[in-house]
């Protein structure tokens, strides 16, 4: 291991190297953390492959971008070539700036890139793991990981501390259904096999959404909770320019989906988004477009270029009167905007955490991965949604999606979950508020920083 002494001046508070793994659901939240660091008088570098590069997040809110080549990253090779390319991509940056003002000091990598922490080690760097989902669904994976729950699970798991019984089905599909997704759940379980020597680990939550086990979690990690890891605009509407609250480049938008909202009443839209990785069966697809069609509600969809076969023939022509089919569009502004007022969510860990920032009731679809477990969450445990049953082949009906959607935005039961949604909404700027939860562990994690190290 090479040794070496990092001496800060006043001015310098350090260089922070940060790796997302390259999906958008894992690279944004990185990004927010990014500026939330470079708000604070560090230098922060993002580390970044061209496919989730957009030309909107270069050199965005202070934070310098060096690209990992296409070429060094496919989704078939996250084990091999991405680490190879990944981990000479850092050492190149390292030494780049090894011997200025500049020199780095900290790597904060995605927690399913542990290899990043030794590279980290061996250049005698300040280590953070960076855990994209939820608190919940990683001390289910280090469970696993340590053989406390055995695989495969047959029954309701009921003895992990700080967690509610968990139905099979309410597991992560990476753990219930071991023959799809066994890369997947290697690369989750070995999240934790070098933890023990990260200094932070970092999650994108907040105390209070996950306190029970955020609790149990503190006594194996120096585990620091920076979310919901969102611009600063969409949780307190300060605007650019306050630099503790990070840095947001937020100016009003003039996309055709926003004039479009903009002519909607309150609280009168549904927004249906399944993320950026999810793939659902042509059937579902239909039961969903039916459902938007029998609620006679207006909505706004986002159906992803390659998923736009799976609608039925004519429905965008057919319900143009009602609703607005789009590939893709700014999530957070739209979830802010006052039309929406339900939101079909596929339930990746962003969009839970933008849509209980701001305050938006949910109905929730679970597809793989952390979502069935996160669907758990909004719908049992925090009361900020509904989760519609499903048939024996896992396919949510247009009645009782439709019945979902009147649930959540017509009915008594409205008014319960609204009145939860709106708890969550104040308490993410609670988290985010100066001496609040979040904000004291950024502050902290800043200060941990500027210690001399060896
Ligand atoms: O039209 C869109 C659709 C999405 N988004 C944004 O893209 C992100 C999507 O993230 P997320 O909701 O977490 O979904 P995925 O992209 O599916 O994320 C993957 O990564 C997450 C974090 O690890 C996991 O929780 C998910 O299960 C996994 O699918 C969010 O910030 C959205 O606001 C947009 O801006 N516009």
């Amino acid at each position: 291991m090479l040794e070496r002494k990092i001496k800060m001046g006043k001015e310098m508070k350090g260089h922070v190297l940060l790796l997302p793994f390259p999906a958008q659901g894992h690279f944004s939240p990185m990004l927010q953390f990014a500026k939330r660091l470079a708000s604070k008088g560090l230098k922060a570098t993002i580390a970044m492959t061209i496919s989730v590069t957009k030309s909107s997040y270069a050199e965005a809110g202070g934070v310098q971008v060096e690209i990992i080549s296409e070429n060094g990253y496919t989704r078939e090779g996250v084990h091999g070539s991405f680490k190879d390319v990944g981990s000479r991509v850092l050492l190149s940056i390292i030494e780049k700036n090894r011997y200025s003002s500049d020199a780095v000091t900290c790597i904060v990598y995605d927690s399913i890139c542990p290899w990043a922490l030794e590279v980290a080690k061996e250049n005698g760097l300040f280590g953070a793991s960076f855990f994209s989902q939820s608190c919940s669904v990683n001390y289910i994976f280090y469970q696993v990981s340590r053989g406390i729950i055995g695989l495969p699970v047959e029954e309701t798991v009921s003895s992990i501390p700080g967690l509610p019984p968990l139905e099979i089905s309410e597991l992560p599909t990476f753990v219930s259904d071991l023959e799809v997704y066994k890369v997947a759940l290697d690369l989750f379980l070995g999240q934790f096999s070098n933890l023990d020597k990260a200094d932070s680990v970092v999650f994108n939550t907040f105390d209070k959404l996950e306190s029970k086990v955020v609790k149990h979690m503190r006594k194996l990690w120096n585990v620091l909770t920076i979310g919901p890891a969102i611009p600063s605009m969409y949780l307190d509407k300060r605007m650019e320019g306050d630099k503790d609250y990070g840095l947001n480049l937020f100016e009003p938008s003039e996309d055709p989906y926003i004039k479009w909202l903009n002519a909607r009443e309150t609280g009168s839209v549904i927004y249906l988004s399944f993320g950026s990785i999810a793939v659902y069966t042509n059937e579902q697809m239909d039961e969903v477009a039916n459902a938007l069609r029998q609620s006679n509600k207006y909505f706004l969809w986002v159906v992803r270029e390659e998923e736009m076969i799976k609608l039925p023939k004519n429905f965008i022509e057919e319900t143009s009167d009602k609703g607005l089919v789009v590939t893709w569009c700014s999530q957070i502004e739209v979830l802010s905007h006052s039309s929406i007022g339900c939101f079909i969510t596929h339930c990746g860990w962003n969009s839970i955490l933008e849509a209980l920032s701001l305050g938006v009731p949910m109905v929730t679809m679970p597809n793989f991965a952390d979502q069935t477990t996160n669907a758990k969450f909004v719908a049992d445990i925090w009361g900020a949604g509904i989760w519609p049953t499903a048939d024996h082949k896992r396919i949510i009906k247009r009645d009782k999606l439709e019945a979902s959607i009147r649930n959540v935005m017509e009915v008594d039961i409205a008014d319960t979950i609204k009145k939860n949604i709106s708890n969550f909404r104040e308490m993410t700027r609670d988290a985010m508020e100066i001496g609040g939860s979040s904000f004291l562990n950024i502050e902290n994690f800043v200060k941990s920083l500027q210690v001399v190290r060896k």
